[in-house]
């Protein structure tokens, strides 16, 4: 062996004895939790007060211990840091001759904070302020930090180290350092089907990010795979972390563009033993329902606008289609008639601005009473009785029931949205609004009972502008538990079981959350920031995006004005990121040449790896592009240990997944430019790349091309 290999032994050795302490601590710590959770429930049976109380805080605590110490153990222990101290006692007093193990305090930093026996910190939480010089040390400013040491390991085991130097001028004789670069080995793994947590090697920009306060609207911008998202997730972990009652009582919403991105970062926030945060795609928003259907992105930009309020405000006001044309009653031997005419204007009448028509049903009702009334008179009816008399009897009929039903039912978003799949009515709701080529463009893209991505933001509008039918109140549900007759006083567990209930399983019309993640925010619609507006009214909001991925085409002004609306005069906090950590240096100046074209004086992110794989830009005649495709991906998942992303034009996607329906799908994914917004493959074939750029635009096409860590493909036809 040589001597640097053992020397990294003989630091393994070390750590591991650390790293095992920890764990014989975590296992005494668990079992006493049990135990005390045990022992709380048989205090209960006592059964008088005082023990419930005590049973109460006991059960509380050692059930909440409990749960955390199950969470994660893989890694626990992923940091070192060995710190100066006694500096300003040196300082005045005392000199020696050089640094000596005696001025080094030493912490270890790991996914959860464990004490030993004595209180001693074994390990500290990540998200303890302790732990920021761990992520925010450098050497130009160490803070105080001489080593900082990056811990591996495969379930408990060590199995490697890797040290940065941060004040050799500190260092005490016989301090050993090793390894060199725990980023780069990091990012050179395979991917996997989901994103990983990054928590042993968050760097300083993205730590001062995650760290930033609370309040306000915290905004995180940078190029494709300069760890957005990533810093968006660890956020939300250390918001819990720093603020538990406030962000997981209130509840954290982490939105992000599509089922498939969801997907892919779900498994995150549980490995940083998180899991009250609820994670929405912009089609899943509205409970019950889960859109993942796509528009072109032209389509989706029209969709998106505000105008479209306006469009949506014109049909809510309109007759239901099938309704009836008049109304006809016999009333003591007269006939009374409303025209289709006299019926709008009622209805009109009824609905001023801003009024809700599920919620002014009465009013309309109220307006056909008058003027049946007013027409009884004119006809003289003989024995005619009060209006109050006259109404009841009305009321009383069905036939008039049933017009009322027919005439202004309840209606549900999904009912109006559906009335846009008819051409005429679409034409007569956005004409003046859209314009001829918008409205001919839209034409055809509703498709009743499935709604796309972008229909979810209209569906919520709708909801907003009709509103819910007065409801009588619902009776008050009893705060206590009531068994066997015997009221008992709900214990801490209880609640505490309850608000972890509540945080991930919350009301249907949930709208109060503390805290709202947003992803890839440059691809948020303007009905979209109304629609996440309308849940954030009181929360404070991370959104993280990068505007050169953006697929939007609309106005930008426009959008501006909605993501103020919906962020409001909140304090913003801007952090810009300016490594990517995904790509390849070969890939990313393949993208980078195709958002340069757009964009000539942009600032892009520096790749940090090099695999010295540059990517390959095959041309293949139309009829060989099925095997050219199947060629390219098989090759690659022989190639990559990880994943593999076909990546393909929004309409061709189904298409091009039958041609390679034989190869193993675990690895394989195939999804559409759209889709693949967030995503990242170890290696990724482009299906038709000219196509892309023509449908849904350069930009669009600079997010495909930068999914890949490691190998590249593009395929034109
Ligand atoms: N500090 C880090 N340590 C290790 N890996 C990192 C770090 N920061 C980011 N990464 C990795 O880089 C990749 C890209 O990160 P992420 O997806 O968060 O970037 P992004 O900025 O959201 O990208 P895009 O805008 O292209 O969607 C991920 O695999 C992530 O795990």
């Amino acid at each position: 062996m040589t001597d640097a290999a053992t020397t990294l032994q003989q630091e393994i050795a070390a750590e591991q004895s650390h790293v095992d302490r920890v764990y014989a601590r975590l296992a005494q710590l668990r079992q006493a939790a049990v135990r005390a959770e045990k022992d709380g429930y048989r205090l209960a049976r006592v059964g008088n007060f005082g023990a419930l109380v005590e049973r109460d805080a006991m059960v509380f605590h050692a059930a909440r211990r409990r749960q955390a110490l199950d969470a994660e153990h893989e890694g626990l222990v992923f940091g070192r840091l060995d710190l100066r101290k006694g500096l300003d006692m040196r300082e005045g007093g005392e000199q020696r001759e050089g640094p000596d193990l005696r001025d080094v305090t030493v912490l270890y930093v790991g996914r959860l904070g464990v004490r030993g026996e004595n209180a001693e910190p074994l390990v500290i939480d990540w998200r303890a302020p302790a732990a920021a010089a761990f992520y925010q040390a450098t050497a130009a400013e160490p803070r105080g930090v001489i080593r900082r040491r990056m811990i591996q390991s495969s379930g408990e085991k060590v199995t490697n180290i890797e040290d940065d130097l941060l004040d050799p001028g500190a260092a005490p004789e016989g301090m050993r350092v090793v390894g060199d670069g725990a980023l780069l080995a990091t990012l050179a793994r395979a991917t996997g089907r989901g994103m990983r947590d990054i928590v042993a090697t968050i760097q300083r920009e993205q730590d001062q990010a995650i760290r930033s306060p609370a309040a306000g609207v915290t905004i995180v911008s940078g190029g494709p795979g300069t760890g957005k998202t990533a810093v968006a997730l660890h956020r939300a972990a250390y918001l819990l972390y720093s603020d538990r009652s406030r962000f997981a009582g209130g509840g954290i919403m982490v939105v992000g563009p599509s089922g498939v991105f969801v997907e892919y970062i779900a498994s995150v926030l549980p490995s940083l033993g998180e899991d009250t945060a609820t994670l929405k795609s912009l089609g899943s928003v509205i409970p019950g329902l889960v859109a993942t259907r796509t528009d072109t992105s032209a389509v989706a930009s029209i969709k998106g606008s505000l105008r479209m309020r306006r469009v949506l405000d014109r049909a809510v006001r309109d007759a239901v289609p099938n309704g009836p044309t008049e109304l006809r009653l016999l009333y003591r031997g007269q006939l009374l008639r409303l025209t289709r005419p006299e019926l709008d204007a009622i209805r009109a009448r009824a609905l001023p601005r801003g009024a809700r028509r599920n919620e002014v049903r009465r009013a309309g009702i109220d307006g056909l009473f008058d003027a049946l009334w007013a027409q009884a008179q004119r006809l003289g009816i003989s024995r005619l009785p009060e209006q109050i008399q006259f109404e009841d009897d009305l009321s009383d009929r069905s036939d008039f029931r049933d017009f009322l039903r027919a005439w202004w039912p309840r209606l549900l978003p999904r009912h109006v949205l559906a009335w846009l799949a008819e051409p005429e009515r679409l034409r007569s709701y956005a004409s003046g609004i859209l314009s001829n080529q918008e409205i001919k463009a839209l034409t055809g893209t509703f498709t009743p009972g499935d709604p796309t991505i972008a229909d979810v933001a209209l569906l919520d509008e709708l909801d907003e502008l009709l509103g819910k039918p007065p409801q009588p109140p619902k009776p008050k549900r009893d705060p206590y538990h009531v068994i066997d007759g015997i009221r008992e006083v709900t214990t801490y567990a209880d609640r505490q079981r309850a608000a972890r209930a509540a945080a991930t399983q919350r009301p249907d019309d949930y709208r109060e959350y503390a805290h709202i993640v947003v992803d890839e925010s440059q691809d948020v619609s303007p009905m979209q920031w109304r629609m996440l507006g309308r849940r954030g009214r009181l929360a404070s909001w991370t959104v993280v995006g990068d505007p050169a991925q953006t697929a939007w085409t609309g106005d930008p002004a426009e959008l501006a004005k909605a993501r103020d609306w919906a962020l409001g005069s909140r304090k913003r906090h801007d952090f810009t990121l300016t490594t990517n950590y995904r790509n390849s240096a070969e890939i990313f100046a393949l993208a980078a040449k195709v958002i340069r074209e757009l964009y000539p004086d942009i600032t892009l992110p520096r790749a940090v790896r090099s695999t010295g794989v540059p990517p390959e830009e095959l041309t293949v005649a139309p009829a060989d592009l099925p095997d050219a495709t199947r060629k390219a991906a098989s090759g690659l998942l022989a190639d990559v240990e990880g994943t593999v992303g076909v990546i393909t034009p929004v309409p061709r996607r189904d298409e091009i997944a039958g041609w390679l329906a034989d190869l193993p799908a675990e690895r394989l994914q195939v999804v559409t430019s759209l889709q693949a917004k967030g995503m990242e493959y170890d290696g990724v074939v482009l299906v038709a790349p000219d196509q892309i750029r023509g449908q849904d635009g350069a930009r669009t096409l600079y997010v495909a091309l930068s999914r890949a860590t490691q190998r590249l493909v593009t395929l034109s036809a």
